[in-house]
């Protein structure tokens, strides 16, 4: 029996909110308050009992996890805290970790990126919160970056802190106000892109008409929010760099976006590396009518879902069996 349980839970993310590739993301949590998100359990055990097995998985995604330990990301983040602890002369605790796998893995739902902010927060509050804050998220971005490939924090931000997260030049990140009223229905296909794949297909350079138009577009997008202007967000949330390079990956995105707006839907577009699609509504009657769209027209309805999710505030959420 463990002397000591401190659990961490990450929500789910929609990385790039369309206007932000690698530098905006969203936490989200369902409507219902069902939770859609990884859960670590970091149990520490008494000296004298020998921990043979220091990472566990369970949950409904399990199965799809690498076979070995050592291959998955939880594994790495516990070696990481490791070496840090090593760093700072701090004795290591007798601990196993327990992932509770709740996302589908290559979603576009920050499936890694959850199991990453759920290990590393858990193992930072049973230390005491060694780290602060900015070195926590720091530490999360490598870990992304083992596995994308790319140091980005747009699904490890809002994740952690939650809210809609705006990643900054001197890598910091900044909450952004955004209406909290909208709903995002969720639709998850059911197929897995890795996003180092959905990486593959982008360009080095850019168009020099391109940079401009986004430009354009992030500004308004961010103007729009400081003038708490609707429209002007609503009509901002769009993505001419990456998109139309993963369209390959995702042939019916631009069809559904076209049925969803006749029936109400005010913005339909890729949640991080795709194939889930995040479609924004201002009320729970067109919410469902959005639903039953995408469970009959876009969904694989074997492993695919669709959930109607609101903004997630708090982030990451912690509790200890000590107290
Ligand atoms: N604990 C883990 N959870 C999820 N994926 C993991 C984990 N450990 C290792 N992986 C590997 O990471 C890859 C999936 O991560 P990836 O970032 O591609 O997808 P995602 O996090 O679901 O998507 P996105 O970042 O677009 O939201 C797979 O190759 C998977 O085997
Ligand atoms: N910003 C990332 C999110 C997925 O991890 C991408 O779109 O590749």
């Amino acid at each position: 029996m463990y002397i000591r349980k401190v659990s961490s839970y990450a929500p789910a993310s929609i990385g790039n909110f369309a206007i932000g590739f690698d530098i905006m993301g969203l936490s989200i949590t369902p409507y219902d308050n069902e939770k859609l998100g990884d859960v670590v359990e970091v149990l520490e055990y008494d000296e004298s009992m020998k921990v043979s097995n220091c990472l566990v998985v369970s949950g409904n995604y399990a199965k799809s996890l690498p076979e070995l330990p050592n291959k998955n990301i939880v594994y790495h983040c516990l070696q990481a805290f490791n070496e840090i602890l090593k760093k700072k002369n701090i004795e290591q605790k007798n601990i196993q970790l327990h992932l509770i796998k709740n996302l589908p893995i290559g979603s576009g739902l920050g499936s890694s990126a959850s199991s990453v902010v759920a290990s590393l927060s858990a193992l930072n509050y049973l230390y005491n919160k060694l780290l602060n804050p900015d070195e926590l998220l720091i530490l999360m971005g490598k870990m992304e970056e083992k596995i994308s490939g790319t140091f980005h924090l747009d699904n490890v931000a809002p994740s952690f802190l939650g809210g809609l997260q705006l990643i900054l030049s001197n890598g910091l990140s900044k909450r952004l106000e955004i209406f909290d009223s909208w709903l995002y229905v969720i639709a998850y296909s059911g197929e897995k892109i890795n996003t180092i794949d959905a990486r593959s297909v982008l360009p080095q350079n850019l168009p020099l008409r391109a940079h401009i138009e986004h430009t354009k577009n992030l500004s308004s997008f961010l103007v729009g929010l400081q003038t708490k202007n609707e429209n002007l967000v609503l009509d901002n949330i769009k993505d001419v760099i990456v998109e139309p390079n993963r369209r390959v990956l995702m042939p019916n995105l631009v069809y559904a976006r076209e049925e969803l707006k006749k029936i109400g839907c005010l913005n339909t577009n890729i949640s991080g590396a795709g194939p889930t699609i995040f479609n924004i509504v201002k009320d729970i009657k067109t919410a469902n009518t959005v639903k039953t769209w995408l469970e009959q027209n876009y969904i694989n309805k074997k492993n695919g879902f669709v959930k109607i999710c609101k903004l997630n505030s708090g982030g990451a959420v912690y509790t200890d069996s000590n107290f």
